[in-house]
C-alpha cells in the first residue's frame, strides 16, 4: 500500500497528534500535510488526501467517510479557542462575519443565532461587523479585548446539554484496520506525552497552553460528542 495521505490541522491543539504521529511508526506510513480547518476540509473532500482531521460540518459533503479514531478536536463546555467576538450583545447583533478558516464554528455561529439565540443576523465580509466569529490560535489572549465575548462550546453545551466534537479524524475510503490501529495508537500516544508537547511549545504570557491542552480541549469522542454531531448535522440541514 502506498503512504496514506493525511491532512491535520495546523493550530496548537492539534500537537499532540503530531506528537504522536511524529514518534511512532506511522510517521513512516503517511504523507503528512499541516493546514487550516478549511483546506483540510476541502482536501478530503476533493480526494487530494485518504484522512484528515475535518471539521465536522464538512462530513456533509463527503459521500462515504469513515470516522476512523476515537480522538478528536473537541470540548466539554468552553474550548476557549471557538469565539463570537462582539461589540454589542448577542441580542443586539444585526450583522456577523464568518472565519475564512473555519468550517465547524462558523455553522455552528448560524445555527447558534438562529435555534438558541433566536436572532436572525446578516452576514457580511466588511471589518465593521457587529460580531465575528474566530477560532484558534489567533483567539489566543483575546478574550480580554472586546466587550462581548461567546465561547461556543459554552454556549452549545448551554443550548443542548452536550459536549461538542469540532473536528474528527475521517477517511474518504476504506482504510486497512491494522492502520487504523496503528493511527489510533499514536494518537494516545501523544495525548499521553502532552507534557513533552508543552515543553517544545513557545512560552506565552497571554495564555495558559497548559490547561487549554490538559482541560479545555477534551480529545475523547464520545458517544455523546458523535451525539452532538448528529444533532448538530441536522440544524446545519435546517439552515438553507
Ligand atoms: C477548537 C477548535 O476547533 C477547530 C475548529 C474548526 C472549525 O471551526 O472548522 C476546525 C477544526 C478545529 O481545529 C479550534 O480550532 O480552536
Amino acid at each position: 500500500m502506498n503512504n496514506v495521505k493525511v491532512s491535520a490541522v495546523s493550530y496548537t491543539n492539534t500537537t499532540p497528534f503530531i506528537y504522536g504521529i511524529k514518534h511512532t511508526d506511522l510517521i513512516h506510513k503517511i504523507e503528512l500535510s499541516l493546514d487550516i480547518p478549511s483546506i483540510c476540509a476541502q482536501k478530503l473532500i476533493d480526494n487530494q488526501v485518504d484522512v484528515g482531521l475535518v471539521p465536522v460540518a464538512a462530513l456533509l459533503h463527503i459521500p462515504t467517510y469513515e470516522i476512523i479514531s476515537d480522538y478528536c478536536i473537541g470540548a466539554t463546555g468552553a474550548v476557549n479557542s471557538v469565539f463570537i467576538f462582539s461589540n454589542k450583545p448577542v441580542n443586539e447583533v444585526k450583522t456577523l462575519r464568518l472565519d475564512l478558516q473555519s468550517r465547524t464554528s462558523n455553522n455552528l455561529a448560524r445555527v447558534l443565532f438562529k435555534n438558541y439565540w433566536k436572532r436572525s443576523v446578516e452576514l457580511v465580509e466588511h471589518a465593521d461587523a457587529d460580531a465575528f466569529v474566530e477560532i484558534g490560535d489567533r483567539t489566543f489572549g483575546k478574550k480580554t479585548q472586546y466587550p462581548y465575548v461567546y465561547d461556543m462550546g459554552e454556549e452549545w453545551m448551554n443550548f443542548t446539554g452536550l459536549p461538542f466534537a469540532f473536528a474528527v479524524w475521517a477517511a474518504n475510503k476504506p482504510l486497512p484496520e491494522d492502520f487504523i490501529q496503528l493511527f489510533n495508537q499514536s494518537m494516545a500516544f501523544g495525548l499521553a506525552n502532552r507534557e513533552r508537547v508543552l515543553e517544545a511549545l513557545p512560552k506565552r504570557t497571554d495564555f495558559d497552553l497548559a490547561q487549554y491542552l490538559n482541560h479545555f480541549i477534551d480529545f475523547a469522542l464520545t458517544d455523546k460528542k458523535r451525539e452532538a454531531i448528529t444533532l448538530f448535522h441536522q440544524y446545519i440541514k435546517a439552515l438553507g
